[in-house]
């Protein structure tokens, strides 16, 4: 990573830190875990996070510390940015000199993490770092901010797993079965990230519950650092322009020349450019009704609606369109409309509009089905640190040749209480993830294995892989069930 100079990449805090800790120490050992805990389920409304998705540490490391990532010049550079930006001498030059000189520039840490994919509990170890080399204490905790970043793809990857569960429920209960369960959400939100890097990451971390995606950019990333030539797939569809530029007169025209522009692929048509319901009832429901009946189930047009409440507007269109064109029952009793026609509702929608949507399916016997999401901002952006909590703290260090457990214990705020000492994560007989702390652990099961040393990238993991290690266990939706039973189904 060329243009990046990692001695610029940390909290200004950071740079005077070396300065602070107790003379003679050598070791400081610290570790990353999200607690989940107050500000649990605020992605949106009462959708609660008792476990993660652990994921992305792999990118970071590959992308800014493997590799001779200091250099004289970037130690120069540095100089003279906190010369100005402190308006004295605090930098620790010396410190970096050594790194440059006696590790010919590459980091001397040790990153031990959870297998990428791993589903662990809130308030479990993920990842610890400590340093290598005894004068490179300071250098531990200066790689935090990089590091924490990770918050990100784990909270996008862990907030589209939760929908995912929610989509097999329903789908399960309406269907019988949990087809095309993967192409359910597709992430509408290229457009409303922040950045290149975060539509890259965030496009990722989607699609490892689900493999429908506009987000071009998570596709190439999963290429690129994890080994998965293609991880998402779209269809052609339409947006308002393409409806506009034909003048409101000519909405029907348009959507016959673009259905008949696809004629053996699916093809998605917004339809809510003047009037969605007179778009369902006259020209879909009968000028072109035909026109539509004539697609075969492998290419059937999925009409768009794009404003409105979703709740309503779903029930509503799925209402007109199972009038106009029929429907049959299924094995679980409810509606499915023909194979040649399929909504998409891609507005409104996040975690918790997305399940007051499949709860009125459900109310009004409508099969899930029948229906795929699309979702932008909210899979992508509506997202914060606070939502898991995620926090990463010195549990470990060695002084004067002296180990010591440390930690933080606020008064004011027991849920911030830090881990203590050496940790590693173990599971159970019954299968559960469980943290060992004071270094009690079982180094021969300690599920964190060395990932980083040393300026090498010592363990990657394929998408496939990561994939495959968080898959939703059965018990798990048979649990959701239970609970949508009783708060829902039993009314
Ligand atoms: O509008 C779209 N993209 C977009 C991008 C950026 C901003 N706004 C919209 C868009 C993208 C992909 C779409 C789409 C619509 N409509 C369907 N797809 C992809 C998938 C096609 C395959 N699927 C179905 O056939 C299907 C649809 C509904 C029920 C059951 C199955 C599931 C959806």
């Amino acid at each position: 990573m060329e243009d990046f100079n990692i001695i610029l990449g940390t909290d200004s805090y950071k740079v005077t830190h070396y300065k602070q800790y107790p003379p003679n120490t050598t070791t400081v050992f610290s570790y990353f875990e999200c607690r989940g805990g107050k500000l649990n389920g605020a992605v949106d409304g009462d959708v609660k996070f008792t476990e993660v998705v652990f994921f992305g540490i792999q990118y970071i490391l590959q992308k800014y510390f493997t590799g001779q990532v200091v250099t004289r010049e970037k130690i120069q550079e540095a100089k003279e940015v906190y010369k100005l930006h402190f308006g004295q001498d605090i930098f620790n030059e010396q410190g970096w000199e050594h790194i440059l000189e006696k590790h010919d520039g590459r980091l001397p840490v040790r990153v031990r993490a959870v297998a990428e994919g791993t589903v662990v509990p809130v308030g479990n170890v993920l990842f610890t770092v400590e340093n290598t080399d005894p004068e490179c204490f300071w250098l531990t905790n200066w790689v935090e901010t990089l590091l924490v970043q990770t918050w990100y793809p784990i909270t996008v990857a862990t907030n589209s797993r939760k929908q995912k569960e929610f989509l097999a429920v329903y789908l399960a209960e309406t269907a019988g079965n949990l087809d095309g369960l993967e192409s359910k959400l597709h992430d509408f939100g290229y457009r409303g990230v922040s950045s290149q890097e975060s539509a890259s990451i965030g496009g990722a971390a989607h699609l490892i519950s689900f493999e429908g995606t506009d987000t071009v950019a998570g596709i190439r990333f999963a290429r690129k650092y994890y080994g998965c030539s293609m991880a998402g797939f779209s269809i052609p569809a339409s947006e308002h322009s393409n409806i506009t530029a034909w003048g409101q007169q000519q909405e029907r025209a348009a959507f016959k020349f673009i259905l008949e522009a696809f004629p053996k692929l699916p093809v998605s048509i917004v339809s809510d450019s003047y009037d969605i319901i007179n778009a369902c009832e006259r020209i879909w429901g009968e000028d072109l009704r035909s026109v539509v009946e004539a697609r075969s189930s492998d290419a059937p047009l999925i009409i768009r609606p794009d404003s409105g409440d979703p709740v309503i507007m779903v029930i509503k269109v799925l209402n007109i369109l199972g009038e106009k064109f029929g429907t049959t029952i299924n094995q679980r009793g409810f509606k499915v409309l023909p194979p040649y026609v399929r909504v998409i509702q891609g507005d409104g929608i996040g975690t918790h509009t997305l399940v007051k949507v499949l709860r009125a399916m459900w109310r009004e016997r409508w099969s899930v089905e029948n229906l795929a999401f699309g979702a932008g901002g909210a899979i992508l952006q509506r997202v914060n640190r606070d939502i898991l909590n995620c926090s990463f703290k010195c549990s470990f260090v060695e002084i004067d040749g002296h180990g010591m457990n440390v930690f933080k214990n606020p008064v004011t705020d027991p849920g911030k209480a830090s881990k203590r000492g050496r940790l590693s994560l173990h599971r159970s007989a019954d299968g559960l993830l469980y943290t060992e702390q004071e270094g009690r652990g079982d180094p021969n099961t300690d599920l964190l294995q060395t990932v980083f040393e040393n300026g090498k990238l010592l363990k990657t993991f394929t998408f496939a892989e990561v994939r495959s290690r968080s898959q939703i266990p059965a018990e798990r939706l048979e649990q959701l069930k239970q609970a949508e039973e009783e708060r829902v189904w039993a009314i």
